[in-house]
């Protein structure tokens, strides 16, 4: 029995071993591109009875291949599925995928209150195909070309979507243009500046000076200038500035920011951009208002601005448009952020520019942090950050919101797409069209669901948002990103293949 079994050991292991090398030689090993995509194709069609093209609304089909769309035919059903492969979705809307360009992703340097992998991850499940991340709140601060190479080095392999990246404008390189330079060469779509503290020690903020040095800079490059824009006011009484009433009433915390602060940054703005009209000495430079809450005399200066023909654009968010501050339960920090929330009438007046068309598009400003520092426990609206966490939810906050004060679809994904490609200056990006890359949101509008603990959510902190707790409509079925079926069901591809943007 043992001659035997000497025998047949040898045999045994050279065929154990024979196995093994056609096993690893063969086609059922996974190529890293595979696992890009929850497709097993990269040619197909995706039929939909309300399909968003660049033309409107049709029923029909999108073909795809290799990443972009080649394809665009009317005739719901006309796609024979045993000659083509054809992803049916009946009714739900086919519409292209959100591009936020106003995102923290926070990495490298506190990956513990966000980072590429949780943000793209969200924004995936929530129909967000491209991000633009802001140069702050990652430490170090995105202001150098030496900066930015260590975020394209921290989210190597590690986004879900394409990310775009916006650069700091900050006092050091406005007085430097060789670093400014330097940073817009190595590919940032555009700059971002504080004229206001902004809450990150190393990234000061700007006077107006410093904002025209910048504009002279991106003039050349024909890349916008994003300003968070409010100017703290002196003229304010003390008492106000320090809030010293109940920490833990919001109201305490909405006196020590009035739209007077936004109107400051914004009438020096406006003077700036005087001269970015054709034939001034800014022609080229663009000037984008981030995160505009004030619908007064703040939203008034930029639409005389923009009657005179500057070249200004301006941003909201949906956490303006959906909460108001006698609506803000006490203690509840989740829903601090600056500028902030302002009273119910003031709502009413953004959805009504938004809607008009002054306000130009949406975008999250997600930004979180740790739950420690939200002091969610203590209620402390004046020492908690500011900041909301909404990255998932910017296409059914928006749409459940939004259809009530008569937003359409196509109006959604103008605010939500076309507008945010124009700003970041994607091209091939934010249309459902010929030749542009296959960046697609598939969602159903009419259904319902409760945003609760059972609810699939990729945000890192989810007890940070305000939005946890609330039902909304608008589900999410399908994420494309240049092809890729990056989301399907709750599930993500098992790889990240989104790609890093650059300007050329
Ligand atoms: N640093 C940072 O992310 N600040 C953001 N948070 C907020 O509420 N407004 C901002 O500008
Ligand atoms: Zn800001
Ligand atoms: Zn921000």
């Amino acid at each position: 029995m043992d001659q035997l079994l000497w025998r047949v050991l040898p045999l045994l292991t050279l065929l154990i071993s024979f196995s093994l090398f056609f096993y690893l030689q063969s086609p059922i090993i996974k190529l890293p591109g595979d696992e890009c995509s929850l497709l097993p194709y990269s040619h197909y069609w995706i039929s939909s009875k309300r399909i968003l093209t660049s033309q409107g609304f049709i029923s029909g089909s999108v073909e795809i291949n290799e990443g972009k769309i080649v394809s665009i035919v009317e005739g719901y059903g006309k796609k024979d599925n045993s000659v083509h492969q054809v992803i049916d979705y009946g009714d739900a809307v086919v519409m292209p995928g959100l591009i936020d360009v106003h995102v923290h992703l926070d990495e490298p340097g506190r990956t513990d209150w966000e980072g590429f992998v949780t943000g793209t991850q969200a924004a995936a499940a929530g129909g967000v195909t491209t991000v633009v991340d802001m140069p702050l709140n990652n430490h170090p601060t995105t202001m150098s070309k030496e900066t930015l190479e260590l975020k394209l080095e921290a989210a190597e392999d590690k986004i879900y979507v394409d990310v775009g990246f916006w650069g700091g404008l900050v006092p050091e390189n406005a007085q430097n243009t060789s670093i400014l330079e330097g940073l817009l060469d190595a590919g940032v779509l555009g700059l971002k500046s504080f004229m206001c503290p902004s809450g990150i020690d190393d990234f000061p903020m700007t006077t107006i000076e410093h904002i025209k040095e910048g504009l002279s800079v991106l003039a050349k490059y024909r890349r916008p200038l994003l300003v968070h824009s409010e100017i703290q006011q002196d003229s304010e009484s003390s008492s106000e500035l320090e809030g010293n009433g109940d920490p833990h009433s919001y109201k305490t915390y909405l006196d020590t920011r009035p739209p007077s602060w936004e109107e400051a940054a914004i009438k020096e703005l406006v003077d700036a951009t005087k001269d970015t009209r054709i034939g001034g000495s800014l022609e080229g430079a663009h000037v984008h208002i981030v995160h505009l809450s004030d619908s007064s005399a703040s939203l008034d200066l930029i639409k005389e601005a923009k009657r005179r023909g500057d070249s200004i654009s301006i941003e909201t968010c949906p956490h303006y448009l959906t909460f108001s501050s006698e609506e803000i339960p006490d203690k509840d920090t989740r829903y601090k952020c600056s500028p902030p929330i302002r009273d119910a009438s003031n709502r009413e007046k953004l959805w009504e520019a938004l809607l008009d068309g002054h306000i130009d598009l949406l975008s999250s400003d997600h930004s979180p942090t740790v739950p420690k520092l939200k002091l969610l426990k203590e209620g402390d609206f004046l020492k908690a950050w500011g900041g909301i966490s909404s990255l998932q939810f910017d296409l059914p906050v928006t749409w459940s919101y939004g259809k009530k004060h008569g937003l359409t679809l196509e109006k959604l994904s103008l605010l939500w797409s076309q507008k945010p490609a124009k700003l970041a200056g994607l091209e091939s990006k934010g249309a459902i069209a010929v030749g542009n890359h296959a960046d697609i949101v598939v969602w159903q509008p009419e259904v319902e669901f409760d945003l609760n603990d059972d609810y699939p959510v990729f945000i890192k902190h989810p007890s940070l948002s305000a939005y946890m707790g609330s039902r909304l409509a608008g589900k999410v079925l399908d994420t494309f990103v240049r092809g890729n079926l990056v989301f399907k069901d709750g599930k993500h591809a098992p790889a990240a293949c989104g790609v890093p943007i650059l300007a050329k």
